[in-house]
C-alpha cells in the first residue's frame, strides 16, 4: 500500500509539473513559451523514451547539458535550434504546402504520401512495415527513389521526431560512450552517411540522413531484417553547400566538411565505437562522396564486416544487368567480353561498374590484360584517355583509359565517343539528367547489337540520363532498357509495350547484408558480391529475357533478396570465413546442402506480425 502511495503521489506530482509546465509556458506568448520557470520537470525516463514523450519531449531544443544528462546525446541533429527556430521552422515547413515546388504539383503530392507514411512508421512499426512489404510496388518510389531525394532536400523542414543517431566532429573522444546511449540492445545493420553525395543531388548534408532511413526500410521489408535490430546513421563533418550553410534553419553543423585526417579521425572513431559495442554489426557506407567511399572501402574492409553499396552494390546490379542484355540478344554470357560499353560517369557508381566488368571479363578471357579493350569512360571533362594530366583523373579510372591513337580525342563529348565506337552498351552514372540527347540516343540506333541497352541509372528521376520515353522513342522499340528510379513501361506505337527494367542497387544490398548476418562472414570479400551478382543475373528465365525483362519486378524483392542471402552466404561458407550465428555455429553451416540454406534463411526474415504483450517488472 505504501509502495502504491508513493508511486502514485510521484505520478500525481509528475503529472502536476507537466501541467504546470504546459500551463505556465503554454499560454504565454511565442517568445515566452519556452522560458524557463525556474522550477525543475522531475522526469523518470531517461535517453529515447523522452524523445517519445509529447508531455517532455522540445526535440532540436533540448540543450546540450540535458542531452549528456540525460543519455539523449546522439540521438538528435548536433545542432541545438533555439525554441523560436522551432516555431519558425515549423511554420516554414507548413507554409511550404502552399508554395509551388520546383517540379509542380507531383511532388507535393508525393511528399504528403511521404508524410503519411512516415508518421504511420513513427507510430506503428508492425503496421507500417506490413503496409509496405504488400504495396512495395507503390510505395518503394515513396520511401526510396526518388521521392527520398525530395524528402532529404526538404528534411530540415519535415523533421518531425529522430530515428537513428548522429554523430558529429564535435563528438570526438565521446562516441562509444555515446553509442551506448542507442536504446537496443543488439543492431544487426547500420546504414551510415556523411549526406556529402546524395543519390544526384549534391552535398545535402545533415540532410541525408532520409537515405540510411529509406535503405533500411528496404533492409526490412526485402530481407526481413528486424526493424527493433537496425540503425541509420548520420555523421555530420559539416558541410560546402552554400544553401544550407547560410539557411539559419539548417539543422546540421554550419560549417565547411572536414577534411584530411581530421575528417578520418571522425570516421575512425565512429567504426571503433559501433564495433565495440556491436562486434557482429554489419555496416553499410552510403552516399560518400566518391573521393571518400574508396578510401574507406579500403581502409576498413579487410577489418570490419562493411561494404559500399555505392560501389560494390551498383556493380553487382549493373553487371547483372549487362550480363541481362548479352542474354537478351540470345548470345552466350561468355559474349560480354565482345561487348562496347560506354560508362558515362566516372565516381564512386562508374567505377565501381567498370572494375567489376574488367573483372568478370578477365575471367572469361582468362586473360586480365585483355578485360579493358571494349571498355570506355566519360567524365565531366569527356572521354578519359591516357594523356589526361594526372591531377584531372581518378586513379581509379586510370586502367580504363583509351589511347588517343584510335581516333578518339582527350576529352571527347559522348556525342563523339557514340559516334566513333559504336557501342552496345550504354551506362549513365553521371547524376547528369537528360545527358542522354535525342542525338546520342539515335546514334545508339548504330550499335551492333540488335537489341543495344540503355542504361540510365542515376537518381532521383531528375537526374536520370533521358527517360523511358526518349530511350524507346529515339532508339527503337527493341532496346533493353534500366533505370536507377522507376519509369512507367512505354506504349510503343506498335501497340506493344516497352518493358522498364529498373536497375538499382536495392536487388543486392538486402540480400548481402542478410547472408552475410546470417553466416557471421568476418568480412564482405569480392567472391561474396560477384555471388550476390551472378545469382540476380540468372534470376530471370529465357522467355522474360527476351522480352526484355533482364531484373525482377519489384514485387518480388523478398524473394530475390532471399536468393541474393544464400548466395552470398554459400560463398562466404566456401571462403571458410565465416564464424556462425547465434545457435548455429560455423562447422553446422558447412554441411548444411543449398535447400537447407534456403530453409533458414527464409525461417529467420522477419514478417510483421502482432505478438501477445507480457508486462514483465525490469
Ligand atoms: N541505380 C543505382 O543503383 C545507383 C547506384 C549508385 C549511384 N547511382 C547514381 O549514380 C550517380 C553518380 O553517383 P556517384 O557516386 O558515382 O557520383 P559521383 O559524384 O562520385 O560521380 C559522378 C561522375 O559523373 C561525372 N560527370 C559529371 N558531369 C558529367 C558530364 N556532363 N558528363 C559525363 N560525366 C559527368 C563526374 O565527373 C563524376 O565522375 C548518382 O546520380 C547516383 O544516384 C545509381
Ligand atoms: O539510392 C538509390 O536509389 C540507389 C543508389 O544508392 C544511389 O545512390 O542512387
Ligand atoms: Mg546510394
Amino acid at each position: 500500500m505504501a509502495i502504491f502511495c508513493a508511486r502514485r503521489r510521484r505520478l500525481v506530482d509528475l503529472v502536476a509539473s507537466a501541467w504546470s509546465w504546459g500551463s505556465h509556458r503554454g499560454i504565454a506568448n511565442g517568445h515566452h513559451l519556452f522560458r524557463s520557470s525556474g522550477r525543475p520537470t522531475i522526469v523518470h525516463k531517461r535517453g529515447a523514451d523522452i524523445l517519445h514523450d509529447p508531455w517532455y519531449n522540445k526535440g532540436t531544443a533540448l540543450p546540450p547539458t540535458e542531452r549528456d544528462r540525460l543519455g539523449l546525446r546522439g540521438l538528435l541533429p548536433p545542432r541545438v535550434m533555439t525554441p523560436q527556430q522551432q516555431i519558425d521552422r515549423f511554420m516554414s515547413d507548413f507554409k511550404s504546402l502552399e508554395r509551388t515546388t520546383r517540379d509542380g504539383p507531383r511532388d507535393m503530392s508525393a511528399l504528403a504520401k511521404w508524410r503519411i507514411l512516415n508518421r504511420l512508421h513513427d507510430r506503428n512499426e508492425t503496421l507500417y512495415y506490413k503496409i509496405l512489404i504488400d504495396n512495395i510496388k507503390n510505395f518503394a518510389p515513396i520511401i526510396y527513389t526518388p521521392t527520398v531525394g525530395l524528402v532529404c532536400q526538404n528534411y530540415s523542414g519535415l523533421f518531425r521526431r529522430p530515428r537513428g543517431m548522429y554523430f558529429s566532429s564535435a563528438d570526438r573522444g565521446e562516441m562509444v560512450s555515446m553509442i551506448y546511449n542507442w536504446p537496443a540492445e543488439d543492431v544487426d545493420i547500420i546504414v551510415v552517411t556523411d549526406g556529402s553525395r546524395i543519390l544526384g543531388l549534391g552535398d545535402l548534408g545533415v540532410q541525408g540522413i532520409g537515405i540510411p532511413i529509406g535503405k533500411l526500410d528496404l533492409y526490412v521489408a526485402a530481407a526481413g531484417f528486424n526493424p527493433q535490430r537496425v540503425l541509420p546513421v548520420m555523421i555530420d563533418v559539416g558541410t560546402n553547400n552554400k544553401k544550407l550553410l547560410d539557411d539559419p534553419l539548417y539543422l546540421g553543423l554550419q560549417q565547411p566538411r572536414l577534411e584530411g585526417e581530421d575528417y578520418l579521425a571522425v570516421i575512425d572513431e565512429f567504426m571503433e565505437g559501433v564495433f565495440t559495442r556491436w562486434p557482429h554489426v554489419i555496416v553499410q557506407f552510403e552516399d560518400f562522396q566518391s573521393k571518400w567511399a574508396f578510401k574507406l572501402l579500403q581502409r576498413y574492409r579487410n577489418h570490419y564486416r562493411m561494404f559500399n553499396d555505392d560501389v560494390q552494390g551498383t556493380a553487382g546490379v549493373a553487371l547483372a544487368g549487362l550480363f541481362g542484355a548479352v542474354r537478351a540478344q540470345g548470345k552466350p554470357l561468355s559474349e560480354l567480353a565482345n561487348a562496347k560499353i560506354v560508362v558515362v560517369g566516372a565516381g564512386s557508381a562508374g567505377l565501381g561498374v567498370l572494375h567489376m566488368t574488367r573483372k568478370a571479363i578477365g575471367q572469361i578471357l582468362g586473360d586480365k590484360s585483355k578485360a579493358t579493350r571494349n571498355l570506355y569512360i566519360l567524365d565531366k571533362l569527356g572521354l578519359v584517355t591516357k594523356e589526361r594530366a594526372d591531377a584531372d583523373v581518378d586513379p581509379d579510372a586510370k586502367p580504363f583509359a583509351r589511347n588517343t591513337n584510335e581516333g578518339l580525342r582527350e576529352g571527347a563529348s559522348l556525342l563523339e565517343v557514340v559516334k566513333q565506337v559504336k557501342p552496345d552498351m550504354l551506362v549513365g552514372l553521371s547524376g547528369v539528367g537528360g545527358i542522354f540527347t535525342p542525338e546520342v540516343l539515335r546514334e545508339m540506333k548504330n550499335a551492333d547489337y540488335k537489341r543495344p541497352a540503355i542504361f540510365p541509372m542515376s537518381n532521383p528521376t531528375m537526374n536520370a540520363e533521358c527517360t523511358a520515353e526518349e530511350a524507346f522513342k529515339h532508339v527503337g522499340d527493341h532496346i533493353i532498357f534500366a533505370s536507377g528510379s522507376p519509369f512507367d513501361d512505354v506504349k510503343l506505337e506498335n501497340g506493344k509495350i516497352g518493358h522498364v527494367n529498373q536497375g538499382n542497387n536495392m536487388y543486392l544490398f538486402p540480400g548481402i547484408g542478410l547472408g552475410t548476418l546470417l553466416c557471421g562472414a568476418r568480412t564482405v570479400t569480392d567472391r561474396m558480391l560477384s555471388s550476390a551478382a551472378a545469382r540476380l543475373a540468372s534470376y530471370m528465365g529465357e522467355e522474360d529475357v527476351s522480352n526484355g525483362k533482364i531484373y525482377p519486378p519489384i514485387s518480388s524483392i523478398r524473394d530475390i533478396s532471399k536468393e541474393v542471402a544464400v548466395a552470398v552466404l554459400r560463398a562466404a561458407v566456401e571462403e571458410d570465413i565465416v564464424e556462425g550465428y547465434r545457435d548455429l555455429s560455423a562447422r553446422e553451416l558447412q554441411q548444411m546442402s543449398e535447400d537447407q540454406i534456403r530453409e533458414y534463411v527464409d525461417q529467420y526474415m522477419w514478417s510483421p506480425q502482432y505478438s501477445p504483450l507480457i508486462y514483465e517488472e525490469r
